[in-house]
């Protein structure tokens, strides 16, 4: 099967707010959020958001952020995936410009650990290691483990990072990516920061 050629990305993610009133803070973050450049579906397990890369990466931090609002503690675990093969439909939203639904510059402290899949890339090592240079150069790296990187401080520069990797890991000849993220937030292990 062919790669998709769509300039379409997606992000499937779930939110798991460490409290009682958890279906609050996962719809009201959903409903808080202008999601009118992405097409968007939730169900009982995760929701999935679809368009244009910068529109999907500004309705994301903005949920996050929206969920971290509350003052409770926000756990988010997702995947990002360009160039599927069936993700040509939708692309209705790929019409909409580039100006962003959602400005929000609120600060938060995020830790994060993410991965990097370059799909049918021989040299994908050379991908991750190039992107985890990056990381350090924009000085959001936090550590080295196994399967993942570390990726932490605020949430604007985390998610600028993760937008801009995510451009870099892909190219022309191999358009087929997926990254994976997952995100504390509020965490008692992060001292009040
Ligand atoms: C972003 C996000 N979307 C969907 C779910 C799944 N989910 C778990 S509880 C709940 C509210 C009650 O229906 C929903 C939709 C999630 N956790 N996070």
């Amino acid at each position: 099967m062919k790669c998709g050629v769509s300039p379409i990305i997606g992000f499937r993610f779930s939110l798991y707010p460490m409290a009682a009133n958890f279906v609050e803070v996962i719809k009201g973050a959903l409903e808080q959020t202008d999601t009118s450049n992405v097409w968007m579906h939730t169900d009982d397990v995760s929701t999935v958001i679809r368009g244009k890369q910068v529109h999907v990466f500004n309705v994301a931090k903005a949920i996050c952020l929206h969920a971290a609002k509350t003052g409770e503690h926000i756990a988010m675990s997702g995947t990002f995936s360009a160039g599927c093969p069936g993700d040509t439909a939708g692309d209705v939203y790929l019409e909409k410009g580039d100006e962003v639904a959602n400005i929000d510059t609120t600060k938060q402290y995020v830790s994060s650990q993410f991965a990097l899949y370059p799909m049918n890339n021989p040299d994908y090592m050379d991908v991750i290691y190039q992107e985890v240079d990056r990381a350090k150069e924009r000085g959001v790296f936090n550590e080295s483990m196994h399967y993942a990187s570390g990726i932490h401080g605020d949430i604007h520069d985390v998610f600028a990072f993760y937008e801009e990797s995510f451009t870099h890991a892909r190219s022309e000849q191999h358009k087929h990516l997926v990254m994976t993220v997952s995100m504390s937030i509020n965490s008692p292990s992060h001292g009040g920061r």
